[in-house]
């Protein structure tokens, strides 16, 4: 993306929430990360993971605590000044409408989008930008509706990337995508400036791609920190009940490891 695509402080304060104040599904979770951090957030399905997500772009109101960006509480802030600063990347395909490729990723632009004025041609361009950075530029005038799951996927980042955030929140990003793509788009997530949030259902990537992972489990953030002092046999056989085994991979980047899961 962009050079000038920059990433934002967040800081998590005890944050909590539940449909009701008797049924929490997340709860006690704090943690900071500086500008340019990446977070992956993993955990057994039904951990928390999506619902904590949630609660940091606005998608529910904490019952407890507080979320920071820029030393800014974002309920203090307006829902468009928030989605200035976070885009966020659902797990969710938006249903079959009738917008192209082009169209979705306009939608980036809304936030910045002046009263009742059309697109500028800053819009344009960064719409055009992001379409180009995700290879999307073929696909622009095809129907949304039309396209392949992993195809979708990159769109709905395309969009995130237009609409210029500093944090950039994501739930599942890899689902959709095959292996090659997993990689691709995690690589470009990494080569951005931004500070990114995100869950992932796989270890393996996640070591990879993240500056710092949570451990989530029963709605409680287990652990917190590098993905070397988080990612241990011992923390992944008792979250996830597996047998985890980790081995130290050689190749140019340091201290990389990767795991073998098999059943217990
Ligand atoms: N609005 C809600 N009301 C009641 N229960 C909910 C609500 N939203 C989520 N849950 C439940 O809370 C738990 C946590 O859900 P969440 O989607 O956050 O888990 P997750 O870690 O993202 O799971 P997965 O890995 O399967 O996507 C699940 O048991 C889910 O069914």
């Amino acid at each position: 993306m962009s050079c000038s695509s920059k990433g934002c402080p967040i800081r998590v304060n005890d944050v909590g929430w539940g449909p009701k104040p008797t049924q929490y599904l997340v709860r006690d979770v704090s943690f900071s990360l500086d500008s340019g951090d990446r977070l992956a957030i993993v955990g057994p399905n039904g951990a928390g993971k999506t619902t904590l997500l949630r609660c940091l772009y606005r998608g529910v109101t904490p019952l407890e605590g507080r979320v920071e960006i820029d030393g800014q509480d974002i309920w203090q802030m307006s829902a468009r000044q928030v989605a200035r600063r976070i885009a966020v990347v659902l797990q969710e395909m938006p249903g079959d409408f009738p917008f192209t490729v082009r169209d979705v990723v306009m939608m980036g632009r809304v936030p910045w989008r002046e009263g009742l004025s059309g697109w500028s041609d800053q819009d344009r361009a960064e719409a055009e930008h992001a379409l180009d950075h995700l290879d999307l530029l073929r696909l622009a005038n095809r129907q949304f509706s039309t396209l392949s799951g992993g195809e979708k996927q990159r769109v709905l980042v395309a969009r995130a990337l237009a609409q210029k955030p500093e944090i950039l929140i994501l739930d599942e990003p890899t689902n959709h995508l095959d292996i090659r793509h997993q990689l691709e788009i995690l690589d470009l997530l990494g080569g951005l400036n931004l500070t990114i949030i995100t869950t992932l259902h796989d270890i393996n990537l996640a070591a990879e791609f993240a500056s710092h992972v949570a451990l989530m489990q029963g709605g409680r953030m287990r652990a917190f920190g590098t993905p070397d002092a988080v990612l241990t046999e011992q923390a992944l056989s008792g979250t996830f009940g597996v047998l985890a085994a980790r081995q130290q991979v050689d190749d140019r980047r340091a201290h990389r490891f990767s795991f073998s899961l098999a059943l217990n």
